[in-house]
Formats: structure tokens, C-alpha cells, sequence
């Protein structure tokens, strides 16, 4: 229900249990590194309670998240402002769903979409933010909030796949996914049980938990990776599709997952997708799904964001592996 269609009770009824969800999957995020619930819908519960609580100002209370910089729980990394928001991407659950995504965005009235996907396989680590001034990283940070993220700039010096310094001297940002190895996250595991430690997860909680490091010598143990994917400001990179984007991204010396694919029809879609169903177990590293993006920067730019995810892009998700209980106890219907 829009949130000025109700009363002050219900309200009242819908902030108390929003507040305890999103400090228990703020805790589970910003402490443990070990999520419950995935990003979007986190932020969406943030964004609800946000709202509600700008309509209902004599509701809010200082304990709540939405008073606390960078989501629920701090974190004693220092805080960095996104000027362009880093988003979470919604998802769908089948072939068909994403075909009614793909329908639905070439009904759009006011933009004219070529249907040309950029498909790229979605790595299973946490979102990253790198800075560069005059071709110099100057700042690496995390997501968090999508609007306020976390300083990891000593710890992403130690990731070998970070160029401290671009072969040309660009001011731009790249944002990508760093992520853990699958063979790294078994042996960090395998060493944290011999001595006792508590083992992570899953490796994008492995991921997390390495690169939200105080201390970067920590972080230069654990043999990160990263996969970079994204210019947001694109022209400075003279380019036009998300390919060319990624190719630029390759000549500047990131490290670029190299199985993306230009498709253009179902067909083309359910081939990608099965055959890196087939593929899951053999890759070195993690990934939950694919990710398909209107290849053309500028399409993406015209349709634009709703409040927290992009209308450009999907993501396809993989079945669960094992059946993680996920916490889907909040039905939406913004
Ligand atoms: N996990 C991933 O492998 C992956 C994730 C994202 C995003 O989260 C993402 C979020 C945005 F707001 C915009 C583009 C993005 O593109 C992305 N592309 C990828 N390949």
C-alpha cells in the first residue's frame, strides 16, 4: 500500500517489524558477513522504512537504521559517499520470467530498445568501487547502502588483480565484484577450522569478510580476486556497448570475466544459460546466475533506474545449490 494511503497505527504496525528485520540483516551484513537475505531486498526494505518514516516523521526513533550511517550496524571502516548510486539488481527465477522482463522493457513507450543483450555470467562476491586520478587508484570502496559505502582502499592495493595505476591517465570510476576463489575459500576454511576459527559459509561471505578488513595485511592473506564490469560514466572510455565496454576494461589492465556474449533472441538467451548451468561446478570461482544488460550504454541510460534497480538489466538466478532457507517472509507490493 502507497504509504500515504495509511494510517498512522498501520503505520505504526508495518515500521516495528520492518526495523527488526533490517537490524538483524544489517547485523548478519555489516558484522558477520554472512547475509541472509539478498542485497535488493534488503534495500528495498530500507527503502520502504525510509518512506514511511518521511511520512510519518513523529515515528521515527533514533534507533532506527535508517539513523545510522551505512545501514544498520556501523562499521568502523571509514565511510565513503557513492555520487552515483551503486544499485543491486532485481532478479527472476526462470526463462520466462526474464522473457517478460525483456517484453515489458521493448513496450516502453519512451524508449526505443534494440533487442541486443550483453549476457555475463553473475559472480558470487560483493560488489567494488574503484577510483582512479589520473590513471592512479585513489579510493576502493564497498556498496553498502548503495549510497554509503565503506573505505577498503589499503586493503584493495593488496589484490593483485588491481591496477594501482592505468596504462592511460583516466579520471574515472570502475565497479566490479571481488571475489574469493573457490580454492582459496576451501583452504582459508580448511586453516580456520585447524585452528578452531569459525569457517565461512559460502565464499562471497569469505569474500566479505576479507575485504572489510581493518587491518590490509589480513586482507593480502587471503588471495582476493576481482572481475570488473562497469563504467558508469562510460563516454570517458569512448565507448558505446556494454562489450566495447568491458573489452576498454580489458586494455586498461582489469581483470575482466571473459565469457560474456552478445545474444539477441530467446534462443541465443536459453543456450548461454544452459550451457553455464552445465559449467557451474567447473569454474574456479562462484557464480549465482547470469546477468543480462541492454548492450547499448545509451538505451541503458534512457531507461534508467527505478528506486533501487536498474530497468536495463536482470539478473537470472540459478536454483539454490544446497536449499539455503532463505528469509522471503516479506511479500512486496511497492
Ligand atoms: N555479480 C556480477 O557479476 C555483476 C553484478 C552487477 C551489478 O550488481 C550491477 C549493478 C548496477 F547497478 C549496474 C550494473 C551492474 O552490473 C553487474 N554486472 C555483473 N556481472
Amino acid at each position: 500500500t502507497p504509504v500515504k494511503e495509511l494510517t498512522l497505527q498501520e503505520a505504526q504496525d508495518e515500521i516495528k517489524p520492518l526495523r527488526a528485520k533490517l537490524t538483524k540483516w544489517g547485523k548478519e551484513y555489516y558484522e558477520q558477513d554472512n547475509p541472509t537475505v539478498e542485497d535488493h531486498v534488503y534495500d528495498r526494505a530500507y527503502q520502504r522504512l525510509v518512506q514511511l518514516e518521511e511520512q510519518f516523521p513523529q515515528l521515527v526513533s533514533a534507533d532506527s537504521p535508517t539513523q545510522r550511517v551505512g545501514g544498520a550496524t556501523e562499521s568502523q571502516l571509514t565511510k565513503v559517499r557513492h555520487e552515483i548510486p551503486m544499485l543491486s539488481m532485481g532478479d527472476v527465477f526462470s526463462i520466462e520470467e526474464l522473457m517478460d522482463f525483456n517484453q515489458r522493457q521493448q513496450e516502453n513507450r519512451d524508449v526505443e530498445v534494440e533487442p541486443e543483450y550483453n549476457l555475463e555470467l553473475k559472480i558470487d562476491g560483493l560488489s567494488l568501487s574503484l577510483v582512479y586520478e589520473n590513471g592512479k587508484l585513489v579510493q576502493g570502496s564497498t556498496r553498502g547502502n548503495g549510497t554509503i559505502g565503506e573505505d577498503v582502499t589499503a586493503n584493495v592495493r593488496t589484490i593483485k588483480s588491481v591496477p594501482a595505476e592505468l596504462p592511460e591517465p583516466l579520471s574515472i570510476e570502475v565497479r566490479g565484484e571481488c571475489y574469493m576463489p573457490k580454492a582459496a575459500f576451501a583452504k582459508l576454511n580448511a586453516k580456520r577450522e585447524a585452528e578452531g576459527l569459525p569457517v565461512f559459509a559460502n565464499p562471497r561471505n569469505a569474500a566479505a569478510g576479507s575485504l572489510r578488513q581493518l587491518d590490509p595485511k589480513v586482507t593480502a592473506q587471503r588471495e582476493l580476486d576481482t572481475f570488473m564490469y562497469y563504467v558508469p560514466e562510460y563516454q570517458k572510455i569512448g565507448v558505446k556497448t556494454q562489450a566495447e565496454a568491458l573489452d576498454r576494461m580489458r586494455e586498461l589492465g582489469f581483470n575482466v570475466n571473459p565469457n560474456n556474449r552478445v545474444v539477441h533472441n530467446r534462443d541465443e538467451i536459453e543456450k548461454y544459460i544452459e550451457e553455464y548451468t552445465a559449467q557451474r561446478d567447473k569454474l574456479t570461482y562462484g557464480i549465482d546466475g547470469i546477468v543480462e544488460k541492454v548492450n547499448d550504454l545509451d538505451t541503458e541510460v534512457a531507461l534508467g533506474n527505478t528506486v533501487k534497480v536498474p530497468r536495463w538489466e536482470i539478473a537470472y538466478k540459478f536454483p539454490p545449490e544446497e536449499q539455503a532457507t532463505i528469509v522471503r517472509d516479506i511479500v512486496w507490493t511497492v
